[in-house]
């Protein structure tokens, strides 16, 4: 691990029972920068960042988060990693200003919250109860939420799948804007869009494995990102069979 990268993953394997969802899976997130990874569905993408989140502990390989293994990380190193899970996890009964002002307590340098969720547009619904906000709004609060702590470095599955293109925009100029304060961010996404407006780094990932890693001009080359995207993913679902 080099100072300059954040997170490390190295040859990492992991089973669940006789499905094997990673195979020697390496890369690597450099410091203050945005890494995009995608990947078909089942890939692999939720499993290696459950394992990089310390939620899953790999059969083999290592992983390294601020220089720590996540799976047996202690809390302060906790309070310094954002997450935000693919379905949320946010408790229904709650309203969204309440739990972020919960959350921001918990922290010695929390984000200013009036900001937090006037760029996330949480102030429409923030005194209604989370169960019933639409899926969007639910996932803007659960974005606030994995944020809110200004992390050293954030996990973010998926965090624009089903938001609308307002919210969309809204949620990468604040990912990019932790980004400049230094935060290392590693988001899943299936947008190819997504990837070349955010990413300082793209992986993907196929089968377990990465297939490809690097900015996203070198992954893209001369066909574009969503062609080299079809033509790895395509290639390695074949090679499988
Ligand atoms: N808890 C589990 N039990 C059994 N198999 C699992 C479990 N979680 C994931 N898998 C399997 O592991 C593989 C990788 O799943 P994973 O969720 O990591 O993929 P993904 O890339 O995040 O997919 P998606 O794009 O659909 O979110 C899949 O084949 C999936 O079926």
């Amino acid at each position: 691990m080099t100072e300059a990268e954040t997170v490390v993953v190295d040859q990492v394997t992991h089973h669940y029972g006789s499905k094997q969802a990673l195979d020697r899976m390496s890369w690597a997130a450099p410091a203050a920068a945005i890494t995009c990874v995608l990947g078909p569905n089942g890939a692999g993408k939720t499993s290696i960042m459950e394992m990089a989140e310390g939620l899953r502990r790999p059969d083999s390989g290592t992983i390294r988060v601020l220089d720590t293994d996540p799976w047996h990380a202690s809390a302060e190193h906790r309070a310094r990693v954002g997450v935000m899970l693919q379905d949320g996890g946010l408790p229904g009964s709650v309203r969204p200003l309440r739990l972020l002002k919960h959350l921001a307590a918990l922290y010695d340098e929390p984000d200013a919250l009036p900001a937090l969720v006037d760029a996330l547009g949480i102030g429409d619904f923030q005194r209604t109860n989370l169960r019933r906000l639409s899926g969007g709004q639910r996932q803007r609060v659960a974005l606030a939420a994995a944020l809110v702590g200004r992390p050293k470095v954030a996990f973010l599955d998926e965090p624009s799948a089903g938001l609308d293109p307002h919210a969309r925009l809204d949620v990468w100029d604040l990912v990019r804007e932790h980004r400049d304060r230094g935060t290392t961010i590693v988001v899943t996404t299936h947008s190819f869009e997504e990837a070349e407006r955010l990413a300082d780094q793209v992986i993907i990932v196929a089968g377990g494995s990465v297939v490809a890693q690097g900015d996203v001009a070198t992954v893209s080359g001369t066909v574009g990102l969503e062609q080299t995207y079809f033509d790895l993913t395509r290639r390695s679902k074949d090679t499988a069979r």
